[in-house]
């Protein structure tokens, strides 16, 4: 996943585009990025890094500008160079910059027929530069001097049949407003808000409502499946389904781990959808372990605290923060390679011995992916003088690659991939492992919003909800994408005198 946002304001926007993206840090680490408006002027500034490190003063104050788009990257296509970072431009029909969170299955396919058959060039390997193309290709067709919202719409209605995958993306026609619009799937969220000035109302949108609450604006609503939401820079708001048969199918990990527990996504209280989570999963245990001899439940922070609390509350065992985390150290799985991973784990937590000497321990963790944390973990736990160390995770076995913005490309590298349930807890060293069952996760989340349709559970169960996804597609996503085929990319990277970025004009 990556973090989006755009706003149109009625005065600077840089300093509320910048705490957006503070807030929306947690899904992506990798490289952040800005573009504002002022008139007919674009201000980009863009480069690897945490946002506090991407944006200095100086960047700040040339950042001007009532409106603009924000983006902070976890890649998932193409490589970690500071070109791909986001947003991207355009400078033909009407100059287009765009940021995305998601990822196109059929970004080959889609690069071939922009080359050959729109006349465009892609100068990078990001899909999202391919997202822009694609809507400025279908914005041009319109042929005029000037767009008019109508116009918006077909190019996104256009999009919607062109592309395959995930994408909520924010873009920005400079000098006329925002537009955001979400995959006729709705696989990663995007909502907006509304915010009152003495000036007239300002809009935002953003991937989670967190960074609304943060910058006081008001959560109107999540932006539909297939819908299109345009801003002008009056703060006239124009909306439009743009699919044919748009069907809610958000992102099941999105509840486990990506977003923020105080975030509320497609209606559902992502903190609420964890305790029920915990829930759950104590209720499945007390049924397949009426027996345990579990003596304290300890979270494995941050994520798993939500729903660790409720899981030993239902247990009717003590709940404990054994591990302190270090909290200059950021997320872990989103890191780019294993090796930085694994290293982090260690520095990220450490075990308070007394919580661990002669008891048997529950820990509890949101999700076991290529086994990196509870595997490290469980070595603390059991170094820290713990006697038995089980384990529950309180999403199903992960063994399928993710297509759709989460970093997942090989399904060898998944710890449950061709594994039993008792092999995966022999391979983490658990005394016992407890998974959750896959219905009572969807059922977790769906009771915060009993109108979900469906939902993608692909890495669990396999299914991907947008169909086009081969067995060739995944071999060719594993052989570009796999920690092996990155660690040379970085490699290449390093290498490269001057991994120059070639693109809009970039406030350095
Ligand atoms: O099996 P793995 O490949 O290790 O992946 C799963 C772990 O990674 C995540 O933690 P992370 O450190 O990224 O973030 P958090 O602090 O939000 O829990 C997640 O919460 C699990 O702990
Ligand atoms: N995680 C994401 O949403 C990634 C967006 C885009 N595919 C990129 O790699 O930059
Ligand atoms: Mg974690």
């Amino acid at each position: 996943m990556c973090g989006i946002v755009g706003i149109v304001g009625r005065g600077p926007v840089n300093q509320d585009l910048y705490d957006a993206l503070t807030v929306l840090q947690h899904r992506g680490q990798d490289a952040a990025g800005i573009c504002t408006c002022e008139g007919a002027r674009l201000f980009l500034r863009k480069d690897n890094g945490l946002v506090r490190d991407v944006f200095q003063a100086r960047h700040m104050l040339r950042l001007r500008g009532s409106m603009g788009i924000g983006h902070v990257r976890y890649p998932t296509a193409g490589s970690p160079s500071s070109a791909e970072a986001q947003p991207f431009y355009v400078n033909s029909p009407y100059g287009i910059t765009l940021a995305h969170n998601g990822n196109l299955i059929n970004a080959r396919e889609l690069k071939e027929d922009l080359f050959r058959d729109d006349l465009r060039h892609i100068n990078t390997d990001s899909d999202s530069e391919i997202l822009l193309n694609v809507l400025a290709h279908e914005l041009q067709q319109g042929g005029k001097l000037r767009a008019t919202e109508e116009d918006l719409f077909r190019a996104v209605r256009a999009v919607h049949r062109r592309c395959l995958g995930a994408y909520a993306a924010v873009a920005m026609i400079t000098g006329y407003g925002v537009l955001g619009f979400r995959d006729p799937c709705g696989i990663r969220p995007l909502v907006f808000g509304r915010r009152e000035t003495r000036d007239g109302p300002e809009f935002m949108f953003a991937s989670e409502s967190v960074a609304l609450d943060a910058l006081g604006f008001t959560l109107e609503r999540d932006v539909a499946p297939g819908e299109a939401v345009f801003i002008d820079k009056r703060g006239r708001v124009y909306v439009r389904q743009c699919a044919e048969d748009p069907v809610l199918s958000p992102c099941l990990f999105e509840f486990v781990y990506l977003a923020r527990p105080d975030s509320i996504l497609d209606g559902v209280s992502v903190h609420k959808a964890r305790m029920r989570m915990g829930e759950a999963l104590a209720e499945k245990i007390l049924r397949v372990w009426p027996d345990h001899d579990i003596d304290v439940v300890i979270p494995i922070p941050d994520t798993s605290r939500t729903a660790g609390l409720e899981l030993a509350h239902r247990l009717g065992v003590k709940y404990r923060e054994g591990f302190i985390k270090n909290r200059y150290i950021g997320r872990t799985f989103i890191m780019p390679g294993q090796t930085q991973r694994r290293r982090s784990v260690r520095q990220k937590l450490n075990a308070i011995g007394l919580e661990f000497q002669g008891k048997n321990v529950l820990l509890v963790d949101d999700s076991i992916v290529r086994g990196t944390t509870s595997g490290e973990i469980i070595r603390m736990a059991r170094e820290a003088g713990a006697r038995k160390v089980y384990f529950a995770s309180a999403a199903p076995p992960v063994r399928h690659p993710n297509v759709y913005g989460i970093d997942m490309p090989a399904a060898d590298e998944l710890i449950a991939h061709g594994r039993s349930e008792e092999e995966v807890g022999r391979a983490i060293g658990a005394d016992r492992l407890i998974y959750q069952d896959l219905a009572d996760l969807v059922d977790a989340v769906r009771r915060g919003n009993p109108a979900i349709p469906r939902f993608d559970a692909s890495v669990f169960d396999g299914d991907y909800v947008t169909g086009g996804v081969t067995e060739a597609y995944l071999r060719h996503l594993k052989a570009l994408r796999s920690d092996a085929a990155k660690e040379q990319q970085r490699r290449e990277l390093e290498a490269a005198a001057d991994p120059a970025l070639i693109d809009l004009y970039n406030v350095s």
